[in-house]
């Protein structure tokens, strides 16, 4: 049998896309408005206070185009706290201004490709970090999910593990050549979902996304063995920006 990266897995993820329902908000008058926005405003607290223990954390972005209008992404323990932070949403008056558009479940994954030898990374705090991370407030987002082919020419999981980690080397070139413009989280969700991985990027220039992803294409690890779905792209909301957003 070939051998298997070695991963390590922190915080559990749902990206949590919703449309708003903008006839059934334009329909209802202002004290229901009023209160949906109360309500979801001291929600939005408690994410925060999440947050500030330590125990996870919370990005809210909208998403431009039709394929939702916002998305919650969130970081937790467990997938039972995922859960319930989703269920809790749900049963918010704001959500039933809204529909289910996509959703996508993980957890925050690192690979050994490119780890130290002999070195314990459980005991290394930035790997800590980076695998129980507080979500970056970047203006931009960027997600969409990702395969690595298993076709019979272009099968990644046969390649031995020296190969897999040279093209991963190069793979981590260019994205160490957008350090400070482009943030990556890498959420594993084999077994979870319906891709492989789920790929979130932040930055303060939506256009640094195109640049890296369209460079990363030429690159072999993702010209010949990526296989993409949907992109979504959207920007920072907070709760005066949602607040602007949903003023009729
Ligand atoms: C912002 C830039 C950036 C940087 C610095 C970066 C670096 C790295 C390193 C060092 C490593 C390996 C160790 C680890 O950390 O796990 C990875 C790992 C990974 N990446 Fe990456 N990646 C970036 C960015 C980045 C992008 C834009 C994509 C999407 C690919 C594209 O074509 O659209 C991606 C994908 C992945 C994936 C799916 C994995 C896991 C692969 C596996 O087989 O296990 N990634 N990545």
């Amino acid at each position: 049998m070939n051998e298997a990266a070695s991963t390590l897995e922190g915080w559990y993820a749902l990206h949590d896309f919703r449309s708003i329902n903008w006839a059934a908000w334009k329909a209802a008058d202002d004290e229901e408005r009023a209160v949906a926005l109360d309500e979801l405003q001291a929600f939005w607290k408690e994410w925060k206070a999440v947050e500030d223990s330590s125990k996870g954390s919370t990005v809210v972005y909208t998403v431009v185009g039709q394929k939702a209008d916002l998305v919650m992404m969130h970081l937790r323990e467990t997938l039972e706290d995922l859960k319930a932070v989703e269920n809790a949403f749900n049963k918010t008056m704001f959500a039933q201004y809204t529909t289910k558009s996509y959703s996508y479940v993980s957890v925050v994954e690192l690979s050994n490709y490119l780890g130290k030898e002999g070195e314990d990374p459980m005991q290394n705090p930035e790997i800590i970090a980076r695998l129980k991370p507080v979500l970056p407030q970047r203006q931009y987002i960027c997600f969409y999910p990702m395969n690595k082919k298993r076709e019979l020419n272009d099968n990644w999981y046969m390649l031995s593990m020296d190969e897999r980690r040279t093209m991963m080397r190069s793979h981590g070139m260019i994205g160490r050549s957008y350090a400070g413009k482009v943030k990556q989280i890498i959420t594993g969700s084999v077994g979870f979902d319906d891709w492989e991985w789920g790929v979130t990027l932040f930055a303060d220039d939506a256009l640094q996304f195109k640049k890296l992803v369209y460079e990363m294409r030429f690159d072999e690890v993702s010209a010949r063995y990526g296989e993409f779905g949907s992109f979504y792209v959207g920007s920072l909301l907070n709760e005066a920006t949602l607040e602007e957003m949903l003023k009729l």
